[in-house]
């Protein structure tokens, strides 16, 4: 048995990107880049107005009220071809090109027109309403950094700037194995003696493509070696990381390490000294990735984020310990003393802190409605009381 820390640690050392692959931008929701992201184009692409009005010279402007002849009109995407000679002018609209020799934009609120003329009387202020060329970004400056993820913030910049397709890490293809006899798909098991609904390996595989996993199957199992080391084989054909819940600890039918022994499984962690989830493992086999989790659904979850989001985050191109920020809480409610296993305080945030949710129970799956954080409770810790810091990571 290994301690939190040693866990996260070995997950963070095999945590490594799979290999890139261009994708449209348009599809590059929430994936990880592999390159940067560097502009094509200045943006903008020109000097251009940042309001409705008319072009004009700052010279013209020195004596109140002007009046200037409109010559042409420049639009966003059709410019005013000529440049503009003293004592004119030409109506331009937001994002349009600024013609050359004007110098600022009076916007049109301010401008009396008198048939061909523009007349400014006064009011003029101070700003020149004109977005320099490049003002935002250059050609060649680097937007979006190698590592980042592309939410819909980033993918405006990247698509500003002028890119068809990104250079992204491959996501890691994730294969669920849920194991028990008594498991049933939900919305069978009312009328099966014996049953529950498999639960967990919905909430798994929500959870891992959070972190950037692709999920290749979902599949049940029956506590039967034969048929499991069947699907162990074949899941490791399919997949770069198979999870498998239940069957974890130590009872006459928890196969989950055992099927895939003959596939040359290497343990690199095997139970975890935590509440809940001491069962949780790690193997290598056949050059993939295998975790289990304990098949009780609040333990699942619970080294689903702890241990599972980390390694999917790390295997889609992200720092493995960008999926465990731990922020600071205050406790609404005292906590009893830790015992001689580090814990994981299932909790609900409030608008002023923290308190823990009614069931502590590893096999609730009601409680997990409200649990919207887990608090960190060390080995041995002394109760704690309201008020006290919790240090809390988002569940
Ligand atoms: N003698 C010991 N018994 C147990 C130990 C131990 O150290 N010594 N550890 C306990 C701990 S801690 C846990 S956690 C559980 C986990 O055991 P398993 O991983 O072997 O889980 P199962 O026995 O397969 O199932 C436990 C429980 O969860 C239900 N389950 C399983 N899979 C699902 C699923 N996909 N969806 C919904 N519910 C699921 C299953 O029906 C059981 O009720 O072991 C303790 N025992
Ligand atoms: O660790 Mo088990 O997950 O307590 O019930």
């Amino acid at each position: 048995m290994i301690y939190f820390d040693q866990a996260a640690a070995v997950v963070g050392d095999i945590a490594k990107p799979l290999g890139s692959e261009s994708v449209p931008i348009g599809e590059a929701h929430r994936r990880v880049l592999a390159e940067p992201v560097v502009a094509r184009v200045d943006s903008p692409p020109s000097d251009v107005s940042a309001m409705d009005g008319y072009a004009v010279r700052e010279e013209d402007l020195l004596r109140l009220p002007a009046q200037l002849r409109v010559i042409g009109e420049s639009f966003a995407g059709s410019g005013f071809t000529g440049g503009v000679s003293p004592g004119s002018c030409v109506r331009i609209f937001t994002g349009a090109p600024v013609p050359p020799h004007a110098d600022r934009v009076v916007i049109q609120e301010i401008v009396r027109r008198e048939g061909d003329f523009a007349v400014i009387d006064d009011n003029l202020g101070t700003a020149k309403h004109v977005r320099g060329l490049g003002s935002d970004f250059r050609k060649g400056a680097v937007l979006v950094g190698s590592g980042a993820r592309l939410g819909y913030r980033q993918l405006v910049a990247a698509a500003g700037a002028d890119l068809a397709e990104v250079k992204v890490w491959r996501r890691p293809n994730l294969l669920i194995l849920g194991t028990g006899d008594e498991l049933a798909t939900p919305g069978s098991a009312a009328d099966t003696t014996g049953a529950i609904p498999e639960s967990v390996s919905f909430g798994v595989a929500a959870l891992a493509e959070v972190w950037g996993a692709s999920i290749r199957d979902r599949l049940r199992l029956p506590d039967d070696l034969k048929a499991m080391e069947r699907a162990a084989a074949q899941a490791l054909d399919k997949a770069d990381l198979v999870v498998v819940t239940g069957g974890a600890s130590v009872g006459e039918k928890d196969f989950a390490k055992a099927m895939f022994e003959r596939q040359g499984l290497e343990l690199l962690f095997s139970k975890v000294a935590i509440k809940p989830g001491k069962p949780v493992w790690l193997g290598r086999a056949k050059g993939k990735l295998v975790m289990g989790l304990p098949g009780n659904p609040t333990s699942a979850l619970v080294t689903a984020r702890l241990l599972l989001a980390p390694l999917v985050a790390g295997l889609s191109g992200l720092d493995p310990q960008s999926a465990l920020r731990w922020r600071k809480a205050t406790l609404l409610a005292p906590l009893p003393a830790c015992g001689d296993r580090e814990t994981f305080v299932r909790a609900r945030e409030f608008p002023d802190g923290v308190e823990p949710v009614s069931s502590q129970d590893s096999s609730a799956q009601k409680m997990l409605v409200d649990a919207d954080l887990l608090l960190r409770r060390r080995a041995g810790a002394i109760a704690a009381v309201d008020g006290d810091i919790v240090a809390a990571l988002d569940f």
